[in-house]
């Protein structure tokens, strides 16, 4: 089979080398450009002397010389209201897969409320495809656009669908979640300096984070009913990892046997999800550096606790984007993605 050329847009963020990181290893790929607007023109090994003796590439700018080589894929690895802007620069045959909100939302106005910005093209939001290869493996497969989903939908989306599927649990979710800082992507900002972090934990967002409405609308899709959830999310200093804790109201009497019965339905037959026996449950030392997502679960009377964990770059970002190029592809989807961790 002849290498997938890729071309990555953000190549020098903290999801771009991510992605650059996996896409290395890859043996059916072959990254042909990557561009950053602040480093055009310099090449990877100066910007990310880890890359000295590994790739030799530089970066170009996108918005000044406009569209590079052709390639098969584009991975658009920039700020939400940047990714829309540069779609049009490719044209049908190039896939997309963008890992900003730009393309999240099936409804325009939802979009621009949260985002506070017009949709440069609301055409595309009907053709895209929301990128959870778990849920969505036969439409991802004949997708043009995938919407790369925001990392802490990922960490819940995953975990809930099978519950909210089978109509085992109530509409209203509460979903308290930590992150890493690189989360926040590397631009620096004072709410993530290194002072302000290191030996702290602070909420933020509370009741007004914009992955709230993203989850509500996808939930609320899967099970063509209206959820709500509550969301409340944290900032570990931590460099990697997400750890959602998810509270759901059961509707009817079920043993933990029967829901671990339900999630190994679900997900026995997907590589990336691990999900753990009753009791048992995931940390985030053991998931970060890989593509797996960890859940685990216990039962409080009517309530049902979920716990998951992901790495944000990974799964929660270029893992789950080169995940979803796979079945865009027509392979593995395991094929060029880190089981490793990072551990200790
Ligand atoms: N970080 C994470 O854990 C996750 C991030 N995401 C999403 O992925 C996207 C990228 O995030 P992340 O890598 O963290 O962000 P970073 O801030 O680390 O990187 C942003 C990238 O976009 C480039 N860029 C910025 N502005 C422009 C512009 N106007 N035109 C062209 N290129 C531009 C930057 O290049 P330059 O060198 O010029 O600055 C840089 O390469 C975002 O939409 C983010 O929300 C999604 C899931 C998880
Ligand atoms: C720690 C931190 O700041 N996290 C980011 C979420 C990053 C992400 O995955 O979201 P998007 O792709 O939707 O940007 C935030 O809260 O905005």
């Amino acid at each position: 089979m002849e290498r997938i050329k890729v071309g990555i847009a953000g190549g020098s963020g903290y999801t771009g080398l991510e992605l650059l990181r996996i896409l290395h290893s890859h043996p059916l790929v072959e990254v042909i450009w990557i561009s950053s607007e602040s480093f055009a023109e310099k090449s990877l090994e100066e910007y990310c002397p880890a890359w000295v003796k590994r790739a030799s590439l530089e970066f170009l700018s996108l918005s000044k010389q406009g569209v590079p080589s052709p390639v098969d894929v584009v991975f658009l690895a920039l700020p939400h209201g940047e990714s829309m802007s540069y779609l049009k620069l490719f044209g049908p045959e190039v896939k997309v897969i963008d890992l900003s909100a730009d393309f999240r939302f099936k409804n325009r106005e939802i979009y621009e409320k949260v985002y506070g910005i017009t949709h440069l093209e609301p055409l595309a939001l009907g053709e895209a495809v929301y990128g959870i290869p778990e849920i969505y493996r036969k439409e991802i497969a004949q997708a043009r656009l995938v919407a790369n989903p925001g990392c802490y939908p990922t960490s819940v989306i995953i975990p809930v669908y099978p519950l909210l599927k089978e109509g085992l649990v109530e509409e209203d979710i509460i979903v308290d979640s930590k992150s890493g800082v690189s989360g926040a992507g590397k631009k620096p900002q004072e709410s993530t300096h290194f002072c302000e972090v290191y030996g702290s934990f602070k909420a933020y967002g509370v009741g007004k984070h914009r992955h709230q409405p993203e989850m509500e609308e996808n939930l609320s899709e899967l099970s063509g009913r209206r959820i709500r959830v509550t969301f409340v999310p944290h900032l570990l200093p931590v460099k990697r990892g997400i750890l959602s804790t998810i509270y759901l109201k059961l509707r009817k009497e079920v043993s933990e046997q029967a829901i671990f019965e339900l999630f190994k339905a679900y997900y026995q037959d997907r590589f990336w999800v691990r999900v753990f026996p009753p009791g048992s449950f995931p940390e985030l030392k053991w998931v970060v550096g890989s593509n797996f997502i960890d859940i685990g679960f216990l039962k409080v009377d009517k309530q049902l606790i979920l716990i998951s964990a992901i790495d944000n770059l990974t799964k929660g970002a270029s893992g789950q984007a080169v995940q979803n190029m796979n079945l865009m592809f027509g392979i593995d989807e395991r094929i060029g993605l880190p089981e490793n961790i990072l551990y200790p």
